[in-house]
């Protein structure tokens, strides 16, 4: 009788402890079979029982990983193919009328699950917030990103490119290879924080502050968890390292964004006091330092269970982090590929003396519009190297493209610039880098999803005109005073796996001083 007691016990525990999580694994890990025969007709990597195509990420670096979702993919698969990972399908796109189909409209407006990594830090902000909280945030914010607004942030935007141009004339007088993300980093980040949420943090001339850290671990932290299929579930994150420095992290940047909001809004109000005092006048007029920042606490003003304080620091957090990694790269990439190609760089060095001539004033909006031929290197250059290069959409709703298949509900639909933006059929010779693609008249007839680098539809980038407006007074400042030399061959640049489109060893340049100080051209 015991023997049969034990031996029962033994099997429930075997029961509870064996079959049942294998049980659970299995189910949870069954694939939808109507989503299952729909991705059937796209081509895609061999998918096994339960572990779906993540085989395929065993034992791979972030560079392995990004050469496979890129260069090796389009050449098995082609511009359009599925991948599970475990039993979640995904469609990774690289096509143009493919794109268009998702992006455009107003059907597959809602984020992935992917984007969940970004809650901790982002919560509910533009980034990763979905449906009506969304589209409130979006309307109140459009407004603050027309370039009427914008042109008021170039005095911020010129002051701290002043800052770095002294900063690399270290790098030019010793005659040093300077990894470019090192000072450009600090730069934007002041021009971020500033116009963001009017406070100086002054990165570049300061010991790092907690802030930076803080921002900057952040961002590590998240890319460790992106590019890892174990961190991205939320069961393992639970238990590991990361989500503890993720916290701690998130701590400290929410001390810093809740005080700013707080000191934002008394000087606001002492500002709107001071005002009626001196007869009325109207406080738009008075203010000189704007910030993003305000429009949230006006929009508080008006309605205060529309625009919580959380919401606000959601908002600021999100500027933060669409705005300081994603224009960054973007610069050094731009400065890196005129390094790489003098006969380019000498036409926009031609195109800064008609514009410029020997002054050294700083530059103003309509300079800025008259660089036209950097404009389009810049726009190259993203077309090549996009800053933000994968997004993605969680599909409520069948998708039915042109070609009779379709990408059903319950898909994750991902769109990869890094083969959007090489389609031979848009770009013929695709790896050439060739600044007059841009040109009005070549642009004649290219499909419109061919190339946005700032995605495209009502979910495109709001911040898009103010990050082409840093790029160009930035890389213009810098082209005035120094002449560029790449230090390495851009066949040698490794690129990771990342949230931005980051090479694993920098870019690295040489600067040469073209006499700007002789000129005084040190903008002020
Ligand atoms: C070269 C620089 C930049 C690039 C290439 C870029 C690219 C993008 C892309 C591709 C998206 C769509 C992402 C997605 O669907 O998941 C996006 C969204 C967004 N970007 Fe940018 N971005 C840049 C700079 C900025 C700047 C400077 C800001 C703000 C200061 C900003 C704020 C945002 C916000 C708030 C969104 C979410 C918009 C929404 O969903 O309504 N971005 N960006």
């Amino acid at each position: 009788m015991e023997l049969l007691l034990l031996a029962l016990s033994f099997g429930l525990r075997a029961f509870v402890f064996f079959v049942l999580p294998i049980v659970f694994f299995v189910l949870k890990t069954r694939k939808d079979p109507r989503i299952k025969k729909e991705l059937e007709k796209f081509d895609g990597p061999v998918s096994l029982p339960l572990i779906g195509t993540s085989y395929r990420f065993i034992g791979k670096d972030s560079v392995a990983l990004f050469n496979l979702i890129t260069s090796e993919d389009l050449k098995n698969y082609g511009h359009i193919f599925r991948v599970w990972d475990l039993n979640s399908a995904r469609l990774t796109i690289g096509k143009a009328k493919y794109a268009e189909k998702i992006l455009q409209g107003t059907q597959h407006q809602t984020k992935s699950t992917n984007y969940k990594i970004f809650d901790s830090w982002l919560g509910q902000g533009l980034i990763s917030s979905s449906g009506k909280k969304w589209q409130v945030n979006r309307k109140i914010l459009a407004p603050a990103f027309h370039l009427t607004i914008l042109q008021e942030f170039l005095h911020i935007i010129n002051k701290n490119s002043s800052i770095l141009v002294g900063k690399l004339q270290e790098f030019s007088d010793s005659n040093q290879p300077v990894n470019l993300f090192d000072p450009l980093s600090l730069c934007v980040f002041d021009i971020v924080c500033e116009s963001s949420m009017g406070t100086t943090l002054n990165a570049q001339l300061q010991q790092e502050s907690i802030y930076v850290k803080a921002v900057t671990e952040l961002v590590r932290l998240l890319m460790q968890r992106f590019i890892s299929p174990m961190l991205r579930n939320d069961f393992l994150y639970k238990f590991s390292s990361v989500k503890k420095r993720t916290e701690q992290a998130v701590k400290m940047v929410d001390v810093y964004t809740n005080k700013v909001i707080k000191e934002r809004r008394n000087l606001l109000k002492n500002m709107a006091t001071d005002c009626i005092k001196e007869r009325g006048e109207n406080i738009e007029v008075k203010r000189k330092n704007k910030a993003f920042i305000d429009t949230l606490l006006k929009a508080q003003d008006e309605n205060e269970s529309l625009m919580t304080d959380k919401d606000i620091r959601d908002q600021v957090n999100t500027f933060m982090a669409a705005g300081y990694d994603t224009v960054t790269t973007a610069c050094c990439w731009v400065l890196f590929i005129l390094g790489t190609y003098p006969e380019i760089q000498n036409k926009v060095v031609d195109e800064l003396h008609q514009v410029f001539g020997s002054s050294g004033r700083a530059p103003t909006m309509s300079d800025l519009a008259e660089l036209k031929y950097l404009e389009r290197c810049i726009k190259e250059t993203l077309r090549l190297y996009p800053s933000a290069p994968f997004f993605e959409r969680q599909l409520r709703e069948d998708v039915h493209f042109h070609d009779g298949r379709t990408a059903p509900a319950g898909v994750t639909a991902s769109i990869n610039l890094f083969i959007l933006h090489r389609d031979p059929e848009n770009f013929p010779d695709p790896e050439k880098f060739d600044p007059d693609r841009f040109l009005p008249e070549n642009c004649v007839g290219r499909h419109p999803f061919s190339y946005i680098p700032f995605s495209a539809g009502p979910r495109n980038c709001i911040g898009q005109k103010f990050a082409l407006l840093e790029e160009k007074a930035a890389v213009s400042t810098i082209m005035r005073h120094f002449e560029v030399e790449a230090a390495h061959s851009i066949d040698e640049v490794k690129i990771e796996l990342a949230l931005v489109l980051k090479p694993q060893n920098g870019l690295k340049v040489r600067l040469r001083d073209r006499g700007a100080h002789h000129l005084n051209l040190r903008l002020k």
